[in-house]
């Protein structure tokens, strides 16, 4: 059996905010910090150990990570990262208030925006400077590949590439996988290791800075999934994930 373990960064300025954020590169709030220092402190107290790390191209992602490593002690773990784990492109709706968006549009509208699986919002112009094309960390990636605005399927396709070319080569190899990653871009990676129907992904959401243990057989299928973290705490946090769309 293996086991993976999958995280989502702890909280950002704009999670804090209740801001679309998407591929804003945004930091992380002291709040953050402190969730991915105790996510650390929780898989070192659990006797989790990794020979391998993955994260995003995004700090918010990356330095929960470098916290959550720091806190066990093993900050030699090998680091890989890739902008196929950043977060879905949420495209104009970047920068705009959560709860603001539905005042405007409605909570029904946001919510198609942030959980149906196959509706993208508007996307970013070509020309617009917050375009990934202009960001030099994306340079080297063909820029037919670079989003200008995401929906749910768009980023399964970015992500599972990564899955069957370095994750999943990874653990099959005996290595114990960390991925600190994003709400959405996790989402995607989930729906696909799990083989969750499209109708059914638009129910799950996923808290800041829990570690989530995903147990796999032989053949990577999934046997079960559970967070290390306080039950209470956890459904706290996917509440409050679930209210970000309410007006
Ligand atoms: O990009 C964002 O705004 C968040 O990381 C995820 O947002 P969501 O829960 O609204 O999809």
């Amino acid at each position: 059996m293996y086991k993976l373990v999958l995280m989502r960064h702890g909280e950002s300025e704009w999670n804090a905010e209740n801001r679309f954020t998407g591929w804003s590169d945004v930091d992380l709030t002291i709040k953050g910090r402190q969730q991915a220092n105790k996510a650390g402190l929780l898989m070192k107290e659990a006797g989790y150990n990794f020979d391998l790390a993955y994260a995003s191209m995004l700090k918010r992602a990356i330095r929960t990570l470098w916290v959550a490593l720091d806190s066990m002690n093993i900050m030699h773990t090998p680091i890989g990262l890739s902008w196929r784990l950043n977060e879905r492109h949420y495209g104009q709706l970047q920068g705009l208030n959560k709860s603001d968006t539905a005042k405007k549009y409605g909570e029904e509208q946001v919510l198609i925006w942030r959980r149906s699986y196959d509706i993208a919002p508007e996307p970013l112009s070509l020309e617009d400077s917050r375009h990934p094309r202009f960001d030099s960390r994306y340079s080297k990636i063909p820029e037919k590949y670079l989003p200008s605005a995401e929906c749910l399927k768009d980023t399964v396709n970015r992500v599972v590439p990564f899955w069957n070319e370095s994750i999943s080569s990874a653990i099959r190899a005996g290595r114990n996988v960390l991925v600190v990653a994003h709400g959405n871009s996790l989402r995607a990676l989930i729906k696909h290791i799990d083989n969750i129907p499209d109708g059914d992904i638009m129910n799950l959401n996923i808290p800041t800075g829990q570690p989530l243990v995903y147990e796999l057989d032989e053949n990577l299928k999934v046997i079960r999934n559970y967070y290390l973290g306080n039950p209470e705490d956890i459904e706290k946090s996917l509440d409050s994930v679930k209210n970000q769309g309410k007006a």
